[in-house]
């Protein structure tokens, strides 16, 4: 994999593709569509300047991946607020739930919309479990409750806020080596609707810069790659903005790193594609935290994609 000065960001993701369709062990997945994959990858990026990992071979909607993070950080693990912005990549997986448990064929924007209108059905089909919000913002603690005797536990009403702690740790002491946000609750797993993928970030302070890693036990190389690699250097930009700290490196680490046999045509297409352009974020104001951004905060410059690849998502 090349990372000269003169080879585009965006190569190292065209060339882990390449080397997965060509190279990649065929296996039979959960979802059944069947994938090729490889284990243990990694993909760096350069954040200084307001540079950010966006894919120019097709177009990619970041402003869609934007409102999913701003979501982690509600903390909320309901599709309704998405589902409300017409951001519809968690929809499928409790539309599945629903046809399965009821036998209702109901279309994906009938329960959409149904979602968004009806308190009650959201909160009985639109939730997806304890995810990456909720582990975030809201990870449970038991403690020993002295008053219902000896032995018992209690959930205590407030759990942990990795994030707020994250950036006041940053902030207090950026030399630290346990700057991590954390998503694999190993006790909540069965849980939730999907275990995280996204599951670890760790961040790192040298020379006033802040990297991060994101490890991905596993990872969609054509549709959810590109939205991951958006919400890890998101979280730099951020937090750096929050932490009086400048945006260093992004690095990507990958587990089982695959493409789904359907999404065939799109790896050809994009394959067939030069990357281009430098798109830059910029963070329209401070916030006074970094639970108080808004999609308004965000605007890309210089962002000129090629058309968009539409491939079939895995369920
Ligand atoms: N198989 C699979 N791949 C994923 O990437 C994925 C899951 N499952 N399950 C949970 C979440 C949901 N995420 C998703 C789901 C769908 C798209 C997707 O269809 N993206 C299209 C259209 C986006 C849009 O309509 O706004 C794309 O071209 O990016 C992306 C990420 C990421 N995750
Ligand atoms: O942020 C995400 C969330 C999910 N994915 C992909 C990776 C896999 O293709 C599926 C999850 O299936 P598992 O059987 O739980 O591994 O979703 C992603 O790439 N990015």
């Amino acid at each position: 994999m090349t990372s000269s000065a003169q080879t585009h960001y965006e190569q190292q993701y065209l060339d882990l593709m390449a080397r997965i369709w060509s190279h990649g062990d065929e296996r039979i997945d959960r979802t059944g569509v069947g994938t090729r994959s490889i284990f243990g990858t990694t993909l760096r990026f350069d954040l200084s300047d307001g540079q950010v990992p966006l894919l120019t071979t097709k177009r990619i909607y970041w402003k869609t991946a934007t409102r999913e993070f701003l979501w982690f950080l509600t903390g909320e693990t309901n599709i309704r607020p998405l589902c409300a912005q017409g951001v519809e990549i968690w929809t499928d997986w409790p539309l599945d739930r629903y046809r399965r448990e009821t036998g209702d064929r109901m279309t994906r924007e009938d329960f959409s919309r149904r979602i968004v209108e009806d308190a009650d059905f959201a909160a009985r089909w639109g939730e997806l479990g304890p995810v990456y919000g909720k582990q975030w913002t809201d990870w449970p603690v038991y403690e020993a409750d002295a008053a219902a005797g000896a032995g018992l536990f209690r959930r205590r009403e407030r759990g942990i806020n990795q994030v707020a702690e994250l950036v006041e740790g940053l902030r207090r002491n950026p030399g630290g080596r346990r700057h991590i946000v954390e998503g694999w609750n190993v006790a909540e797993l069965d849980a939730m609707a999907l275990p995280p993928c996204h599951k670890t970030y760790q961040f790192h302070v040298a020379d006033g810069r802040l990297s991060g890693i994101v490890y991905q036990r596993s990872c969609d190389v054509a549709l959810g790659l590109p939205f991951n690699l958006w919400g890890g250097a998101l979280f730099i930009h951020m937090l750096a903005q929050q932490c009086d700290l400048l945006p260093g490196e992004l690095v990507w680490m990958g587990g089982d790193t695959h493409l789904y046999l359907n999404h065939g045509d799109l790896v050809e297409a994009q394959l067939a594609r030069q990357p281009a352009g430098s798109p830059r974020l910029v963070l329209g104001r401070r916030p006074a935290s970094i639970f108080d951004y808004e999609i308004g905060d965000f605007t890309v410059l210089d962002y000129h994609p090629q058309k968009h690849l539409a491939a079939p998502v895995a369920v």
